[in-house]
């Protein structure tokens, strides 16, 4: 699913106007409907104290019209308008008049800390304040009522966006709604999925308010949301007549004394995901620990006992992967500098792979185009540098994607993949996922698609895709505590065949 801009909603709306010679005003009547709908689906004429908080603008008009609709509807409504400012926009005007129509109790004017209603625990607050035209932070009174609705506790429904989140920038020190639930026209916001502002969006729905197909399907975003239905589309299934030397033959390298079990997951999660043949180059004091946990893989070993010195120069694999366990020791670093200057195919760097780059940027310039890393946020600062905020990351994160060819996965509650000036956001998973080994299952599973012949960025938009929707599998039998890295990579299979029954969609929650 496309994530749009404020900008390219605000064209959608434009658009749509002209082509279903429809007024702004039936838009925004068909939009509040819809809220309405999914208030009153739950709800069922429940005799609960409803507040509605109303800016001045449109995101205020359409809280005017979902009040409109409750009242008509018998529900017990006090609808609030907050006056931040005069500029009333044309739409809010019309429906604040609708609603003086059928109602005895007008919606009472808030102009200051004065004004402010009382709210109690049991309350259902509704947060219309501010949509997508919010262009700064939200201070002064404002704010203080924002922070009033936030510690009453009462249960907050939020249309379009929390008050005072901005779809695709962050305003510092502004007040923010934290929702319990989110209702959002037509695109889910870019700032839903983020690290520092996800976490006031509650449980997110989607409302399709019909906005112009065409210029939906056309509008060039570079931002996405990928669910079942993408993941779907990128799977291929196996041919009948086929044997393994069809589905890739992959060298992992990575592990050292103490931290063999990484490389065991990796080639473990490689073996669960389809690979045909699997190798993996160790130290020498990790065979017998390889060997019998997991028998199906071959091993070769480093000269040295205890860490990779060198990489098998000889080995023709279809996708190599390095990284995992691996310390940042000088001889590893030179051994994995070497194999870069010769090195055509593209490699998953992870781990102490990424930290040896961040130590080492020159290898950066050797690394093969359409190469994955696996950055989590520690190695991604070794990486960039400190950012700013989640946007100012995101724009580094593009930058360096783009300037030597790279698949960069930038692993969090939402998974990020960046390739070039795309971003693909991953919607699986849940935090039970914040576990060690995790990542070398993750990149095991990218390892294995690329060898199975995938092009690069599907090979990783589908691993982790897959990587999460396992998680989830897990952690619906076991909790989000007893969940261990070895049982995402053994339930991988299940997920794909997840991918094409019908139960709901197994997605994280914000
Ligand atoms: N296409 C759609 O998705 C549809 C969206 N609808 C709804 O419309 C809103 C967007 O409405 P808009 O009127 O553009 O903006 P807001 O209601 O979000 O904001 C109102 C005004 O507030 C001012 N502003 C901005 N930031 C602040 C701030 N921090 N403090 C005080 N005031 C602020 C700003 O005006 P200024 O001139 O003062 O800058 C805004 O204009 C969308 O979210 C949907 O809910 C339609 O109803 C259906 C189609
Ligand atoms: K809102």
């Amino acid at each position: 699913m496309k994530i749009l801009t404020a900008a390219q909603l605000a064209e959608a709306d434009k658009v749509t106007l002209e082509k279903q010679d429809i007024t702004s005003e039936e838009l925004m009547e068909r939009a509040g409907t819809l809220v309405f709908n999914e208030i009153h689906k739950r709800l069922q004429g429940a005799p609960i104290p409803i507040k509605i908080f109303c800016g001045i603008g449109n995101n205020g008009g359409d809280g005017l019209v979902v009040a409109r609709h409750l009242i008509q509807h018998g529900y017990e409504v006090r609808t609030f308008i907050v006056n931040y400012s005069d500029k009333r926009s044309e739409d809010f005007l019309s429906n604040y008049e609708k609603l003086k129509e059928i109602t005895n109790d007008w919606p009472e004017l808030i102009k200051s800390k004065n004004g402010f209603p009382e709210i109690h625990t049991g309350d259902f607050v509704i947060d219309a304040l501010f949509g997508i035209g919010l262009n700064r932070a939200v201070e002064g009174w404002p704010a203080d009522l924002i922070n009033l609705i936030n510690t009453s506790q009462a249960f907050v429904l939020s249309i379009d966006m929390p008050s005072g989140l901005a779809p695709d920038q962050v305003f510092k020190d502004g007040a923010v709604i934290k929702a319990g639930y989110t209702l959002s026209f037509q695109s889910p916001k870019l700032s839903f999925y983020l690290p520092d502002t996800m976490e006031y969006v509650g449980d997110l729905q989607v409302i399709d308010i019909a906005l112009d197909r065409e210029y939906l399907g056309k509008v060039d975003s570079n931002i996405f949301l990928i669910g079942k239905e993408e993941a779907q589309s990128l799977y291929r299934s196996r041919k009948i007549n086929s044997h393994k030397g069809d589905y890739g033959k992959v060298l992992i390298i990575g592990g050292s004394y103490g931290k063999i079990g990484s490389v065991i997951l990796a080639s473990r999660a490689a073996m669960r995901s389809g690979t045909g043949l699997c190798t993996v180059y160790i130290p020498e004091c990790g065979y017998d620990a390889l060997q019998i946990s997991i028998p199906e893989v071959m091993v070769l070993t480093d000269q040295n006992s205890k860490m990779i010195t060198k990489f098998p120069s000889d080995f023709d694999a279809d996708v190599f992967c390095f990284g995992m366990g691996a310390g940042t020791n000088e001889a590893t670093a030179n051994a994995l500098g070497e194999f870069l200057e010769t090195q055509k195919k593209p490699v998953v760097i992870d781990a102490d792979g990424i930290n040896i780059l961040s130590k080492n940027k020159s290898l950066l310039k050797k690394m093969p185009e359409n190469s994955v890393i696996t950055p989590h946020p520690g190695e991604l600062k070794r990486l960039i540098g400190e950012w700013k905020d989640d946007f100012d990351k995101l724009d580094k994160v593009k930058a360096l994607s783009k300037k030597f060819k790279l698949i960069i996965v930038v692993k969090g509650a939402h998974t990020f993949i960046v390739n070039n000036e795309e971003v693909y956001i991953n919607s699986s998973g849940n935090p039970g996922m914040a576990t060690a080994g995790s990542g070398d299952v993750l990149s095991g599973v990218i390892t294995s698609f690329i060898g199975q012949n995938y092009s690069s960025l599907a090979a990783t938009i589908l691993a982790v895709y897959l990587h999460g929707s396992s998680g989830t599998l897990v952690s619906d039998q076991l909790g989000y505590e007893s969940l261990l890295a070895g049982d995402i990579a053994d339930n991988i299979g299940r997920a794909v065949q997840q991918l094409f029954n019908r139960n709901p969609e197994p997605e994280q929650k914000n």
